[in-house]
């Protein structure tokens, strides 16, 4: 199995979900080095038990030392559950974090079910493709 840089980013509203998502997904990303915002980060080594690379938080510039590595040819994908419903004050970090997985053709994934599909967990060719609707 070839073993990819996966970078795991989630705004504390989305943290639960990524994590308890990672957790569902363990055995697959233990293959793979792991990169994450600060706080993201320490919650997913716990949680995991497997090493990940702690960048600075997100407010203190981690989107943007994991924007650099994506300019450096360095993350093969990105897992970001940003949220959609709280403003984050470095909104514009967050913003040119996802633009730059746009420029350099990383693929990101915004929320579970798009991490399923692209970790192939769930298939759109499936007869048995499945997303949770969330309840507001
Ligand atoms: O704010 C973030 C991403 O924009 C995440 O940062 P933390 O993982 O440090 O909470």
């Amino acid at each position: 199995m070839p073993r990819r840089t996966i970078g795991l980013v989630a705004h504390d509203h989305k943290k639960d979900d990524l994590i308890s998502w990672a957790v569902s997904q363990r055995q697959r990303l233990q293959t793979h080095r792991l990169v994450a915002t600060g706080t993201t980060g320490r919650l997913l080594e716990e949680a995991l038990g497997q090493p990940v690379h702690r960048y600075n938080s997100g407010p203190l510039g981690g989107d943007q030392q994991i924007g650099a590595l994506i300019s450096e040819g360095g993350l093969d994908a990105l897992v970001f559950f940003w949220d959609p419903l709280y403003p984050a004050p470095h909104d514009p970090d967050v913003k040119a974090l996802l633009r730059l997985c746009s420029v350099w053709n990383v693929p990101v994934a915004c929320n579970r079910a798009s991490a399923d599909l692209m970790f192939g967990v769930q298939s759109l060719d499936s007869d048995s493709y499945q997303r949770d609707v969330p309840v507001y």
